[in-house]
C-alpha cells in the first residue's frame, strides 16, 4: 500500500518559470501557502542534476511532511528518496515502475481523455496505479506537447469512469480551479499559476481557497 498523500494544491515545478527566485525558494513559499504535494519536473535537466535537485526539495519538504514526486524518472526518485513518480502515456509502463518503486512510493499516471483512460485501464498497469493526472483542462504554454484541451467536462467523464483520485492539469487559474473540483476532481495541480507568479505563496492560498470553497 502506498504512503499518504494528498491531491488538494499538487505544485509541479519548472525552473525556467521560477527563474532568478529559485526553486527551493519559490516551493518554501508556495508549501507556506498550503500547497500539499510537490512534484519535480525539468524536462531538460540530465540524472545528475534531477538526482541533486530531488534531494535538496526531500530536505526541504521531508520535515514539513510534503511528500516529493519525481516526473516521469523511477532511478532518480529511487536515488533520491523521494516519495514517487509521475508517469506519462509514453514512459516506462506504470506495472514496470511499480515493480523497481516497491510498494510503499506513490504512482501517478498521465490520462489526456476518457479514451485514454479506457486504453490504460484495458491493461493491468492501471492497477499499479495511485492517482491520475487529468487534462490538459486548458490551452497551456507550459507543456508544448500537450494534447488537446478536455476542460472542465472532459474531467468530469474521466471522472465517471473511475474512482481511483485523479488531479485536473492545464492552465488551471483560481477561477477554473473550482470548476475542476465541481467536476468531480480531488485537487488541481499547477505549474505557471505558483511558478510564474510574482508572490508564490499567496498565490497558492487563494488557488487553496478556490479549491476548498469548490468542495
Ligand atoms: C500531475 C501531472 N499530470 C500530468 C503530467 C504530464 O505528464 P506527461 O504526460 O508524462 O508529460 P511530461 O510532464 O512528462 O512532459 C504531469 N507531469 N503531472
Ligand atoms: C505538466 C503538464 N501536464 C499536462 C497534461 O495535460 O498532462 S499540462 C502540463 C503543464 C501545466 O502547466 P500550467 O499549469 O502552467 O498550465
Ligand atoms: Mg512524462
Amino acid at each position: 500500500m502506498s504512503r499518504p498523500f494528498d491531491l488538494t494544491l499538487y505544485l509541479v515545478t519548472d525552473p525556467r518559470l521560477v527563474a532568478e527566485r529559485g526553486l527551493l525558494a519559490t516551493v518554501e513559499a508556495a508549501v507556506k501557502g498550503g500547497v500539499t504535494l510537490v512534484q519535480l519536473r525539468d524536462p531538460d535537466a540530465h540524472g545528475r542534476a534531477l538526482v541533486e535537485q530531488a534531494r535538496a526539495l526531500k530536505a526541504l519538504l521531508a520535515p514539513l511532511g510534503i511528500p516529493l514526486i519525481v516526473n516521469d524518472r523511477v532511478d532518480v526518485a529511487v536515488a533520491a528518496d523521494a516519495d514517487g513518480v509521475h508517469l506519462g502515456q509514453d514512459d516506462m509502463s506504470p506495472a514496470d515502475a511499480r515493480a523497481l518503486l516497491g510498494p510503499e512510493r506513490i504512482l501517478g499516471l498521465s490520462v489526456g481523455n476518457p479514451a485514454e483512460f479506457a486504453g490504460s485501464s484495458s491493461g493491468i498497469d492501471i492497477g499499479a496505479v495511485d492517482y491520475l493526472g487529468v487534462g490538459p483542462v486548458k490551452a497551456t504554454g507550459t507543456k508544448k506537447d500537450a494534447g488537446a484541451a478536455i476542460g472542465a467536462a472532459g474531467v468530469a467523464a474521466v471522472r465517471a469512469l473511475t474512482r481511483r483520485p485523479i488531479v485536473g492539469i492545464g492552465g488551471i487559474d483560481g477561477a477554473l480551479a473550482g470548476e475542476v473540483i465541481r467536476a468531480g476532481a480531488d485537487g488541481v495541480a499547477v505549474v505557471s499559476a505558483i511558478c510564474a507568479a510574482p508572490d508564490p505563496e499567496h498565490a497558492a492560498r487563494a488557488l487553496l481557497s478556490a479549491v476548498t470553497a469548490a468542495r
